[in-house]
């Protein structure tokens, strides 16, 4: 199969040197092996990445690659196809192709020798335009294509390294509920955030953003994250604090986060106190009951406590270690109390961007019920918006009531549940405030 392929390379050779006298077009090459060490070329990559997105409308005949664990197709062009493309209303053409070797046709495998290159023609007057903007313009496209197939992955620490697992949360912006507006504000910022390189290194800044999600259990924060990724295509370190040994483990474990990438802290307030120790949950509690029992048990514990984690020891390194290995990242602090946290810990430029997420309101309602029903309007809509509107219910409290559990729970009794439960929390809150009045009145009776 590979006899035809040969025999149209030396016609392209040989015609090729003939025309080159009266011929007005520049012609460049990428080859894919390039150097002494036949190290795949990043441009190749890049440009074969950019053309897969105009080669699948264009040409004929299409090579396929499976990425993102079997779940898309990536179409590439296959060898000798050729597409053209369009730059600033300059066309130029993109061919594919291969050179092979002098060994290959006496070889008994011949595929080991095949050399694959990118030609691009384009007219010579556009010669300027061409080798700059536009091959920056390809490489830049190529790039970001590539990182838009990537597989995603999400990674832990486990003890003082990363270990890894292939991240699949269906979570994206467009299923998680809140309000609109407010919604489409934080995709800006992202976006804006994920294409300002130039703007960072002109100020002089590391390329990182802070943000700090807020708010109860169950109103979607680690849903948020995961939209985060999926938006721009970043891994995820889910950085688990209390199981960090010490500073040093701490600052080894930032170091080797790659770029583009989303530094997850969850539950910021049980991982560190305010004065900065490092706390772990479950400790706090038998803590007590041990200083009764064991009371010389404290220095030692004490002692132990000052090599650990510390709030400076962490910002010290967000702050400092980043701004010198620079790159892309996110850092995303999680809290159920953020009345709780260190001032310092929150402040404009540690944490660029806080964002509440709350109790479920009608918007966030119709985002879910479109998600777990797909349904846009209900006669039933205007009795739980009235209801929304008094009663503090979480979004994943609503989902679990959407949620069709059996194939006979129609969408009735779907929307009834969730108004009866709303229903009987109205009257819990009710009855709660009613008893807080009563109090009130009582004391202010006694006062009297
Ligand atoms: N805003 C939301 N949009 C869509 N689904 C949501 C939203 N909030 C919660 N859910 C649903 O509820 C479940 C729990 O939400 P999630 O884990 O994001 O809460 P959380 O705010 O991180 O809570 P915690 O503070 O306990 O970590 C999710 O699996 C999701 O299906
Ligand atoms: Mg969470």
């Amino acid at each position: 199969q590979y006899f035809p392929y040969q025999f149209r390379g030396y016609i392209e050779k040989y015609s090729q040197r003939l025309l080159s006298f009266v011929y007005p077009y520049i012609q460049i090459t990428f080859n894919e092996f390039t150097g002494e060490r036949l190290m795949r070329s990043e441009a190749y990559s890049a440009i074969e990445s950019y053309l897969s997105s105009t080669s699948s409308s264009q040409a004929k005949r299409l090579k396929a690659d499976i990425v993102k664990n079997n779940r898309s197709l990536v179409l590439s062009m296959d060898d000798h196809e050729e597409v053209a493309d369009e730059f600033q209303g300059v066309k130029l053409w993109w061919a594919s192709g291969k050179h092979v070797g002098k060994t290959q046709s006496f070889a008994f495998y011949p595929v080991t020798d095949e050399k694959r290159f990118y030609k691009l023609t384009f007219h010579k007057k556009y010669r300027d335009l061409i080798i700059e903007p536009y091959l920056k313009h390809v490489l830049k496209e190529g790039k970001a294509i590539k990182v838009r197939n990537r597989q995603r992955k999400l990674y832990t620490n486990n003890g003082p390294n990363w270990s890894h697992v292939v991240f699949e949360h269906p979570a994206t912006f467009q299923t998680l509920a809140m309000e609109q507006d407010k919604k489409e504000e934080i995709m800006e910022d992202l976006v804006t955030f994920s294409q300002a390189e130039e703007f960072y290194s002109r100020i002089g800044r590391a390329w990182k953003r802070g943000y700090l999600l807020y708010g109860p259990p169950g109103t979607g924060k680690s849903t948020m994250i995961a939209a985060m990724a999926h938006l721009l295509g970043y891994d995820i370190y889910d950085l688990e604090l209390t199981a960090v040994k010490d500073n040093t483990e701490l600052r080894k474990l930032l170091i080797e986060t790659s770029s583009k990438s989303i530094i997850v802290i969850e539950d910021i307030d049980c991982s560190l106190d305010l004065t900065g120790q490092r706390r772990p949950k479950k400790e706090k509690k038998d803590e007590a009951e041990e200083m009764k029992q064991h009371p010389m048990h404290k220095a030692s514990k004490e002692e132990a406590k000052s090599s650990q984690v510390t709030l400076s020891g962490l910002l010290n390194f967000i702050d400092g270690l980043w701004s010198a290995c620079g790159g892309e990242r996110l850092i995303v602090f999680t809290t159920n109390f953020v009345e709780k946290l260190d001032p310092a810990l929150i402040r404009k430029g540690r944490m660029d961007k806080h964002i509440e997420l709350s109790y479920c309101g009608f918007e966030a309602f119709k985002v879910l019920a479109k998600n777990y029903q797909k349904l846009d309007s209900h006669k039933l809509f205007g009795k739980i918006q009235v209801l929304l509107r008094e009663v503090r219910i979480t979004p994943a409290d609503v989902a679990e009531h959407l949620m069709p559990k059996t194939a006979s729970r129609d969408l009735q009794t779907c929307f009834e549940s969730l108004i009866q439960a709303l229903e009987s929390a109205k009257q819990a809150q009710d009855s709660n405030k009613e008893d807080t009045a009563l109090i009130q009145g009582l004391s202010e009776k006694s006062v009297q």
